[in-house]
């Protein structure tokens, strides 16, 4: 079988045993029952994660920034000249942008994964993801897998091989980062022009209208909105994707770090080590991974709510309540990378806190 088919072969629900062994223990612990409302939720989920009550901590983490360019990017419908994703790609690795900021601040590694830039990518990063596990130097990985995409309002973004490949080079990194001992996946994204193809992705899996899920990106005008809305429309009634076709969809309206992302997501889920998804593009990445794998669903954790639209529709979708709202509309992983060490805190309780018979507390 292929890298993809094994992986989503691989994927099984939650483990109803340490589930129910999860929540019996919030029960005994010294707080009033609920008071930690969806972190205990969480806990119970990230149990049946892994299998084992109380779950595994989810560190070490590491983002891994999937980067990638789009041919609908010639529609104008980002401000932004399509070399500031290769030249935020070297931010990244000189550890100069926002989520390295975040990284820094949490404890977390950053990875970055061209898989799809259009301008050659000329560093002395080091390009192994394994060694980014520990690491507090970013990591380039080189999987690209073309130089951008099609343009979407006109032609297929690419070809399923293509999306294939892009989806098995997400995996692969959510393998090698996970085999070197990462217990925590994060997603980011680079990508000028990669909200269109979310808006489009995400509109396709959930049925909603384009003009409910397609947002301002980096802050466009209302004139560049309206134009945006009507690419979405356009590309929808060009290809008519079909939802029950995930890799069609992806190749069809997708990017490649879209694609990646999904494929990361369904790495991470296989392996059994949650993944916490980031804003609109990794919100439309799990809906190709859900509509591969439904059971990937258990593995993944919503780190924030995106300004953007899209977002809250994907999540409701795939039934997910962010654990962050600060109206982040940035990417990069930045918002999931602050919801790490509530997620982490969420598995501490269910180590760390005592419960009323050991410490000797009254119950009610
Ligand atoms: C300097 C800069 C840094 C970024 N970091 C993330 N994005 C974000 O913005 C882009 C998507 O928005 P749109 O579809 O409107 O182009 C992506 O690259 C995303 O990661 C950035 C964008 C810029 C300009
Ligand atoms: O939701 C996101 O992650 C996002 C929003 C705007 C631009 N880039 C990314």
């Amino acid at each position: 079988m292929s890298l993809l088919a094994d992986t989503v072969a691989a994927i099984r629900p939650l483990d109803p045993a340490a589930m129910a062994a999860a929540h019996a223990r919030q029960a005994t612990l010294t707080k009033p029952p609920g008071s930690l409302g969806s972190l205990e939720d969480l806990g119970v989920r990230l149990a049946g994660l892994a299998g084992t009550s109380p779950p595994p901590l989810p560190e070490p983490a590491v983002v891994a920034v999937f980067a990638g360019d789009h041919g609908v990017h010639a529609q104008a419908v980002s401000p932004w000249p399509q070399e500031v994703t290769a030249q935020m790609v070297a931010n990244f690795l000189a550890g100069g942008a926002v989520v390295n900021a975040f990284a820094r601040q949490t404890g977390a590694e950053v990875v970055v994964v061209d898989v799809g830039v259009a301008t050659p990518l000329l560093t002395d990063a080091p390009t192994d993801a394994a060694s980014a596990v520990g690491s507090r130097r970013p990591r380039l990985v080189r999987a690209n897998v073309r130089r951008g995409t099609g343009d979407l309002s006109v032609e297929a973004a690419m070809t399923r091989d293509e999306a294939v490949a892009a989806v098995e080079a997400g995996i692969r990194v959510a393998a090698d980062l996970v085999d070197n001992g990462a217990r925590c996946l994060v997603t980011g994204d680079m990508g000028i022009g990669n909200t269109t193809p979310a808006a489009a992705l995400i509109a396709a899996f959930t049925g909603a209208a384009a003009a409910d899920v397609t947002g301002r990106g980096t802050g466009i005008d209302d004139e560049t909105h309206g134009r945006k809305v009507g690419i979405v429309q356009r590309a929808l009634a060009l290809h008519r994707p079909d939802p029950g076709d995930p890799v069609g969809v992806l190749a069809a309206v997708g990017g490649l770090e879209h694609a990646a992302l999904a494929g990361f997501v369904l790495g991470g889920a296989a392996r059994r080590v949650p993944v916490i998804l980031d804003g609109v593009i990794a919100d439309s990445a799990a809906l190709a991974a859900a509509a591969l794998a439904p059971d990937a669903v258990g593995a993944m954790v919503a780190g924030h709510r995106s300004a953007e639209p899209g977002a809250s529709v994907a999540l409701r979708h795939l039934g997910l309540e962010p654990l962050v709202d600060l109206g982040l509309r940035l990417g990069e992983g930045t918002g999931a990378v602050l919801a790490w060490p509530i997620v982490a805190s969420a598995a501490r309780v269910l180590h760390d806190v005592a419960t009323f018979d050991s410490a000797g507390v009254a119950e009610k």
